[in-house]
Order: structure tokens, then C-alpha cells, then sequence
């Protein structure tokens, strides 16, 4: 059986002035997949991301959300429609609490934009699930302290906690582990893959163990085109891959 897809980049195309930075990317995420985004620095990783979160506006192509085209829709829609990127730490209330951070994901997961005051019998829930978020989190014995106060670890663990709290089907996360010790990364990749098991994943990463530990997939961006794309051992084995980008790095 085909596997139903939750993204679909067609001919997709971003020129900024005369400069052509992503060129004709083709690229099927499937619904519950870990898909991973690799290539060199200055390939086009991050405005891949931002034209499919909505930040930018294709120049040319098509990107499809289960079968809806979202391109060039603001990136609110595109939210709201069910996709999530999660940046570094800024989608965080700095100044609010752990339970306060996870309570405005879950409103807004609901419609409710932040109008805390809608229905008591639904805030209990809310903070029933906040509280048991906290503590897939293992952000318990914080649930009361303000963002700001945690550990830059904690912090990208709240933030993958708030996205998931969101609702979004697919998440898109931007190096979850990228100034992370060798523990706070295997940490964090296991919180990933335990808290985002019903969504399908899209991630850019620049450690290639991190990569390797995380994806169903991978696809390998060179100056703004896929040249593979392919389970990690398939992409471990293509020739051109490690001509282009991998080297001897992972053998
Ligand atoms: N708004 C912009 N205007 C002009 N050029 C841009 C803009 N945004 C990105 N670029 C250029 O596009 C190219 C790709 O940048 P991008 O940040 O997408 O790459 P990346 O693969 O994410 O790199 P890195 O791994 O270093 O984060 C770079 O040459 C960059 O200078």
C-alpha cells in the first residue's frame, strides 16, 4: 500500500533577486515518518523550512499539506492547518511558567487564542494534560518556574512539548540539538522521539549521529537541490552523497 503523504514539494523554487537559492526541490514526506534534512552549510536548509512553515513565498512550485496547498499561504494559516515549527527557544512566554507555557499551547490547540477565561471545567482538563506533559517533559518539579529560569536544555524540551501540546500533525524542528552537550543530545532525541510519536517529523540537523539515531528517512540539500533521498543506510552508501557532502565522516 502507498503511503499517504503529509508533504509534498513540487518544482519548488526560491530566488532572492537574481540569486536562485532553492532550485526545483522535489520532496514526499509520508504521514508519521521522521524525515531529516541534511547538507552543507549554506544549501538551503533554512529556507526550505521557512517556505514550508510559511515565512517566505515560493518563487515557483507547489508545497501540499495532506493534499491542500499551503504555499504562499502566511504562516498562521499554515499553523493553523496543522503544521508547527518549532525554532530555537523563541516560541516560548520567557516570563511564564512551564504549565503556563503548556496550558497556552493546548488553549490554542483548542481555538481558543489565549482566552483563558472561556470554561472552568475545561481549564481543569487543560491543566490535568499540562501537568502530565510537564511530566513526560520530566519538567515536573518545575511546572512553576518562568521559562527563562531553566537550563537551555530544559528550554528546547519545554519547546518541543509546547509544539506537541499545539496540536500540529507535522512538526517541523530546526537543530533540536544544536548547542547541546553529547548527554543533553541523546536526551533530547529520545524526548523527540517519545513525545512526537503520532506526528510526522521534519528536522534539520547538522550532527550526523543525531541524524542517523533519528530518521526513517533522509534527504541531502546541495545548493538548493535534493540530490538523494533515502533511508539512512541508502544514503550512508550513495556515491554521490559522499562525494558531495559526507565524506569519510560516517564510516
Ligand atoms: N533573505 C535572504 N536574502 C538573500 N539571500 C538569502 C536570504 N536568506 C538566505 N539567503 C542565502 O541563501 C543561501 C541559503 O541559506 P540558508 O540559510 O537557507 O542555508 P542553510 O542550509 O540553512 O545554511 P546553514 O546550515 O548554515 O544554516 C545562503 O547563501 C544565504 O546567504
Amino acid at each position: 500500500m502507498t503511503k499517504r503523504n503529509a508533504l509534498e514539494l513540487k518544482a519548488v523554487k526560491k530566488n532572492f533577486g537574481r540569486a536562485e537559492i532553492i532550485r526545483g526541490v522535489n520532496l514526499d514526506v509520508h504521514e508519521h515518518e521522521r524525515h531529516v534534512i541534511i547538507g552543507p552549510n549554506g544549501a538551503g536548509k533554512s529556507t526550505l523550512f521557512n517556505l514550508i512553515s510559511g515565512r517566505l513565498k515560493v518563487s515557483d512550485g507547489s508545497i501540499k499539506l495532506f493534499d491542500k496547498n499551503i504555499h504562499n499561504m502566511p504562516a498562521h494559516k499554515v499553523n493553523r492547518m496543522g503544521l508547527s515549527r518549532s525554532f530555537q527557544v523563541t516560541n516560548l512566554f520567557q516570563n511564564m511558567t512551564v504549565m503556563q507555557n503548556l496550558r497556552c499551547s493546548l488553549l490554542w490547540s483548542e481555538g481558543h487564542k489565549y482566552a483563558f477565561w472561556k470554561s472552568v471545567m475545561k481549564q481543569d482538563r487543560v491543566t490535568e494534560h499540562a501537568l502530565a506533559l510537564a511530566e513526560e517533559l520530566n519538567l515536573s518539579s518545575q511546572a512553576d518556574t518562568p521559562a527563562s529560569l531553566l537550563t537551555y536544555a530544559e528550554q528546547r524540551a519545554l519547546e518541543v512539548g509546547c509544539t506537541v501540546a499545539s496540536g500540529a500533525e507535522v512538526i517541523l524542528l530546526d537543530e533540536p540539538t544544536a548547542g547541546m552537550s553529547r548527554t543533553e543530545a541523546n536526551d533530547a532525541i529520545q524526548l523527540i522521539q517519545r513525545m512526537t510519536g503520532k506526528n510526522t517529523l521534519v528536522v534539520v540537523e547538522h550532527d550526523l549521529s543525531v541524524v542517523f539515531e533519528l530518521a526513517d528517512r533522509i534527504s541531502v540539500l546541495v545548493y538548493g537541490e535534493i540530490i538523494a533521498t533515502g533511508t539512512p543506510d541508502e544514503i550512508r552508501n550513495n556515491a554521490a552523497v559522499q562525494e558531495a557532502y559526507l565524506g569519510t565522516e560516517v564510516h
